[in-house]
């Protein structure tokens, strides 16, 4: 399998550079969180800065428009706060992908390991189906285990992923490796 290389995504570079001034400006580190040697990329700054919060969902919803997304997943939970805005403004459906045991209905799960520690995701087992054309959306890719996975469920329903999208890639943790059939839109590169 290849790597498929969009460093950059696929938005235009004006908006791809007002993305990564507003993601520079407003995460914060906070350093042993949520255990001792993790420096925690926190969100919450930008979340509380419309204006730039405006600029990123409008960066991620760029590249969805573009890769003619019909769905758009968010990860719980950070994910499900991008996902939504950018389905909206795209008039795309949106597909919760849950941490187990939060679905009411039938459910496909999968466990993955993260930066730190272990974790269940599950999907609505009729979520997805042929001719939905998927882009996954999160805050941040790591170790990639988290992507790997909801990857795995949105195919399982038999949608074709188009990639993801996320704010962050912590590069020194090599998540593409991990997702090598997934093209990754990274607002910001650390
Ligand atoms: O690439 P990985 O190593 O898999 O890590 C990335 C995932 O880790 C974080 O979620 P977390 O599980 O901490 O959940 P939260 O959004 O509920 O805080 C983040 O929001 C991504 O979903
Ligand atoms: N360092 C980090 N900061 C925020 N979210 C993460 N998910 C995995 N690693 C993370």
């Amino acid at each position: 399998m290849t790597s498929i290389e969009t460093p950059r995504g696929v938005a235009g570079d004006a908006v791809l550079a007002a993305a990564a001034e507003a993601l520079r400006t407003h995460i914060r580190d906070i350093h042993d969180f949520p255990q001792p040697g993790v420096v925690f990329k926190d969100i919450t700054p930008l979340l509380a800065t419309p204006a730039a919060f405006s600029t990123v969902v409008g960066a991620l919803s760029d590249t969805a428009e573009q890769l003619g997304a019909t769905v758009v997943a968010g990860i719980e939970a950070r994910g499900f706060l991008l996902a939504a805005p950018v389905a909206d403004r795209i008039g795309a459906g949106i597909v919760p992908i849950r941490k187990q045991g939060k679905l009411p209905g039938r459910t496909v799960a999968e466990s993955y390991a993260l930066e730190y520690g272990t974790a269940t995701l599950e999907i609505h087992d009729d979520a997805v189906g042929p001719g939905d054309r998927v882009l996954i959306v999160d805050d941040v890719l790591a170790t990639g285990g988290t992507a790997a996975a909801a990857s795995n469920l949105l195919r399982h329903g038999g949608a074709e992923v188009l990639g993801l999208a996320v704010l962050m890639e912590l590069t020194f943790l090599a998540g593409r490796d991990r997702i090598p059939s997934l093209a990754v839109t990274a607002l910001l590169e650390i």
